[in-house]
């Protein structure tokens, strides 16, 4: 690892680079490194939102519009409504005792349907599915398979996308790819949703559960103009495909670990003993969030899960230019940062490879901090942090004091593997069998 030297040109127009002080410059707060065109400005639905969006004033604003939902205060004032997605999840899973159950897939269930409540009241029940496989999420597991696709052949993609859109017709989409028909269903649903909530905000309502209410009126005083509907939908797209995902299979990676070391599993439950006394007991956010195994877990979880598996592209400022380690790059050089090499550099996660929540356990964690960025930093860090790690606590501590989990017989280690499209997708699934705890 790391024999080539900490920025290395790929193409013409791209670096890729290893320096984390350098990652620290281009993604510090009040950065003039925008995301890249060539990989935010592909044809997909979130397309408007703000997640593809480049220029630093319209980021901020709309952030600005959407951060407030997401703030710790608020999260917390929303654990009621994650503790009763938390309860349905385990009553569901206890349904499913003795039979194979699907926990990648669960696990994504229980954190679509959180955000769906959250961001536009129309919980889409994910987790009344059987098998924990609604179309929907299998559509959207194929459609991030062609996140590159998106990045290496835009246009193509542009144009099949119209045609599914304007001139095919769902019954002939359904017969000629029942995923990409199944996927624009799910885009129509976030859309309906959100829509729903504007009719109603403009006829005076003022009393629903949503994240969009300040996107659906001008602020003057910030100078933020009240968003299009093109906007509307790719921020309620957005809000599924962000936090469903990464939370889920960052949770899939801590149950795979955890019945892989039985140890760190038992440490693990003897911690959540201490506040949990009964193996139905419940755990406040506050108290699941101060206990110091499992929030290592879910660090070592998250080093793993990485949030983005792609490098994350900045582009260089076309004012000025940048000197990166010694090196002067021109305006609009693509800056690649890759979250798995900090997140595995062996200098200071020794041994990275394995997951060992004992690490985080040590008196200075300064230096790992600084090479840790799952939910990446500054300007453009992830909105939903404190949701995710609300969710991240509350489901695995309680699913770990309730379950004894083992390997489904049907489950091999290779169903781990993962590879890039934007986020990290696996081989294949994680499958389990459960038992109910006695004490
Ligand atoms: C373990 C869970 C999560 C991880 C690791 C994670 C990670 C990330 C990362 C790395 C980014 C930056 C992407 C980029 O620069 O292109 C990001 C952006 C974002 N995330 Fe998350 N995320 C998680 C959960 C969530 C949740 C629950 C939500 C809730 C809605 C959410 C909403 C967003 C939004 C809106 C952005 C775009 C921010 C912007 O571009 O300014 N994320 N996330």
């Amino acid at each position: 690892m790391n024999t080539i030297g900490p920025i290395v040109r790929v193409t013409s127009a791209e670096v890729h680079i290893n320096d984390i002080d350098s990652y620290n410059t281009i993604f510090k707060v009040g950065t003039k490194f925008a995301k890249s065109q060539r990989y935010y400005d592909g044809p997909t639905s979130t397309g408007e939102s703000v997640i593809d969006l480049r220029d630093f004033h319209g980021a901020h604003l709309r952030r600005s519009a959407l951060q407030p939902y997401f703030s710790k205060q608020t999260v917390r004032k929303l654990e009621g409504l994650v503790q009763s997605k938390v309860d349905l999840f385990l009553t569901r899973l206890t349904e499913k005792l003795g039979s194979t159950i699907n926990l990648s897939r669960g696990f994504r269930c229980v954190t679509a349907d959180i955000i769906t409540t959250y961001s536009y009241e129309r919980c889409f029940e994910a987790l009344d599915h059987p098998t924990f496989s609604p179309d929907w999420m299998i559509a959207f597991e194929d459609l991030i398979r062609s996140a590159n696709l998106i990045v290496t052949l835009p246009k193509l993609v542009a144009c099949i996308d119209w045609l599914f859109a304007n001139v095919i017709s769902k019954d002939l989409a359904m017969m000629i790819s029942p995923n990409l028909a199944h996927s624009r269903d799910f885009e129509d649903r976030c859309k309906d949703a959100v829509f729903d909530q504007k009719k109603r905000w403009m006829a005076g309502e003022r009393n629903m559960v949503t994240v969009f209410e300040q996107l659906f009126q001008d602020d003057e005083k910030k100078g933020r103009k009240a968003a299009t509907d093109a906007q509307l939908t790719g921020e309620a797209n957005l809000m599924v495909a962000a936090g469903m995902d990464t939370t889920g299979h960052t949770l899939t990676l801590a149950a795979y670990n955890l019945i892989k070391y039985p140890s760190a599993e038992k440490k693990l439950l003897q911690e959540l003993k201490t506040v949990m006394s009964e193996p139905r007991s419940e755990v406040s956010e506050e108290t699941a969030q101060n206990l110091p195994y499992l929030q290592a877990c879910i660090k070592e979880s998250l080093r793993f899960s990485l949030g983005v598996a792609q490098p994350l592209a900045r582009d260089v400022p076309i004012s000025t230019g940048a000197t990166i380690l010694g090196h002067k790059l021109p305006p609009g050089t693509t800056t690649m940062n890759s979250h798995y090499i900090y997140h595995m550099n062996p200098k200071v996660f020794p041994d990275p490879e394995k997951w060992d929540p004992e690490r985080w356990l040590v008196d200075d964690t300064k230096e790992m901090e600084n090479y840790f960025m799952p939910f990446s930093r500054g300007a453009r860090i992830c909105i939903g942090l404190n949701l995710a790690w609300a969710e991240l606590s509350l489901v695995l501590a309680r699913v770990v004091r309730r379950f004894e989990l083992s390997y489904a017989e049907d489950f091999k280690d290779e169903n781990m593997e993962w590879g890039a499209f934007f986020i990290p997708v696996t081989k294949g699934l994680l499958t389990v069998t459960m038992k109910e705890r006695s004490e």
